[in-house]
């Protein structure tokens, strides 16, 4: 069985005429605190409006009433699970939910072979208050591991943005109350649900992982490669939350995207197939190609940027090393090839920033790093100079692959070259003065160029 990825609650059947015309084709009913004959009118009403706009309705709790109506789904607390009868539900052919909160319920659930199984509160939520913790994204793609087949529906606290996320993470369908009966304009803020949704309804854009350990989130944000790739990119996605970042990834205004983000907790989305053109990179150079977006792959790593420095979890730059890994091995991208967003565009980017820890991904033999000696040279060459040691400096530079006119003098773009130089390989001062450590730094790396680690 499949449910729509929009799975919406009404706590009256009375939003159902409003609502249901917008296009939604999954509701439950949630009724609590009224009078039984108020009850059955309510359960009749919304089967009858559901009936009319093609859509599933699910009634909660009141299961004997359900049947007793006709309807052919209800959903099922735990709680609710001790009085219900099963057998007769299931005689009838009525389809049962189940919420759970932990192992023991999920087991539960299991046993009951439940039509779907219900994890939340995902997210922290105001509806109600709950004896359970958030419980997060990871937990979606555990319980989807867990119950195969079965559909999983995600509840609590989500949004558009948030619905996108757990989608991504394993629900086959995000449920919501708060976001949408306690909107402004709530008909308004159902479409953007079923858009969001949109994807995962029909299947659009879903392709086979490239990375076995993917999760694919779609991204309609790419066009045809027109190079082979040979440059791997990384970036951080520079807003507050993965979900964010993955809201504006995947939608088709933004005009951006990348190949896959690398959540905070280490999992890995695919929003776009390797072999296409991927739309992360901007304006951007490397060795002679400026086409980089045709030319590389991209990786986004959930961080909030510059101005929160704080450092990338140990789990992300797992992961986000194996990634590259196996990218760099399935493309044959040599070290040297494994680059910032701020190497390929100085002075516009600073991503992945002096704080991502290239020394990590570099122990699993992923990328280049080079040995730091503070005590070398003390001519500095700098803004304005000119003169031989201006004239090796850019010839070096060039020879890595950074965009630099060989100018003999020391100019702007020589300084947002020697930045962004060092805030990839010499972390300690980024100040786009070459100092003896960073032209040593330099030259160095320009030695390896076609080593293999
Ligand atoms: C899809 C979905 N998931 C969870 C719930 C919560 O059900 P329950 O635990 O029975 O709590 P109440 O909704 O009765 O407060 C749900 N209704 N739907
Ligand atoms: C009923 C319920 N069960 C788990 S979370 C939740 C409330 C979800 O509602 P909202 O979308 O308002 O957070």
């Amino acid at each position: 069985m499949r449910l729509d990825p929009f799975y919406l609650i009404v706590d009256d059947a009375d939003w159902l005429s409003r609502l249901l015309p917008q296009g939604v084709k999954l509701v439950q009913l949630r009724v609590k605190d009224r009078a039984e004959h108020d009850l059955r009118a309510q359960i009749a009403t919304a089967r009858e409006i559901c009936a009319r706009h093609g859509a599933q309705l699910v009634v909660n709790d009141y299961w004997r009433l359900a049947m007793e109506e006709g309807c052919d789904f209800v959903h099922l607390g735990q709680g609710d699970l001790d009085a219900a009868d099963i057998p007769a539900l299931r005689r009838a052919g009525v389809r049962i939910g189940v919420s759970t909160h932990d192992e023991a319920e999920l087991g539960r659930a299991v046993s009951l072979s439940a039509d779907y199984v219900a994890l939340g509160p995902i997210y922290p939520t105001l509806l109600k208050q709950m004896d359970f913790a958030p419980q997060g994204l990871a937990r979606v793609g555990a319980w989807k591991a867990r119950i195969g087949e079965t559909p999983l529906v995600a509840i609590g606290g989500l949004t558009p943005e948030r619905a996108i996320a757990a989608l991504a993470a394993g629900a086959d369908s995000a449920c919501v109350v708060t976001d949408i009966l306690r909107n402004a304009e709530p008909e308004a803020r159902a479409r953007e649900w079923l858009s969001a949704t949109q994807p995962w309804r029909e299947r659009e854009g879903f392709f086979e992982p490239d990375y076995a350990l993917a999760r694919v989130c779609p991204s309609p944000n790419h066009g045809a490669r027109l190079r082979p790739v040979s440059s791997l990119v990384l970036h951080y996605t520079g807003m507050q939350t993965g979900e964010a970042a993955l809201a504006l990834l995947c939608n088709p205004r933004s005009e951006v995207s990348a190949h896959y983000v690398v959540e905070e907790d280490g999992r890995v989305l695919q929003l776009v197939p390797e072999s296409r053109r991927a739309w992360h990179a901007g304006i951007s150079y490397w060795a002679g190609e400026t086409d980089m977006n045709s030319a590389s792959i991209g990786i986004e790593v959930v961080h909030p940027g510059y101005d929160d420095p704080r450092p990338y979890p140990a789990a992300q730059i797992e992961a986000t090393a194996a990634l590259a890994k196996d990218i760099c091995r399935r493309h044959a991208i040599p070290p040297e090839r494994v680059l910032a967003h701020s190497d390929i565009a100085p002075g516009r980017k600073r991503d992945p920033g002096e704080f991502f820890p290239w020394e990590e991904l570099a122990r699993c033999g992923v990328g280049r790093v080079v040995e730091q000696n503070p005590a070398l040279g003390a001519t500095t060459v700098s803004l304005g100079d000119a003169g031989a040691k201006v004239a090796s400096l850019q010839r070096d530079l060039a020879a890595y692959g950074y965009r630099v006119d060989q100018t003999g003098v020391y100019d702007a773009q020589t300084v947002q070259a020697v930045e962004a130089f060092q805030r990839h390989f010499r972390r300690a001062q980024v100040d786009g003065r070459a100092d003896g450590e960073t032209r040593v730094a330099l030259a160095r790396l320009v030695a390896t160029l076609g080593e293999r680690v």
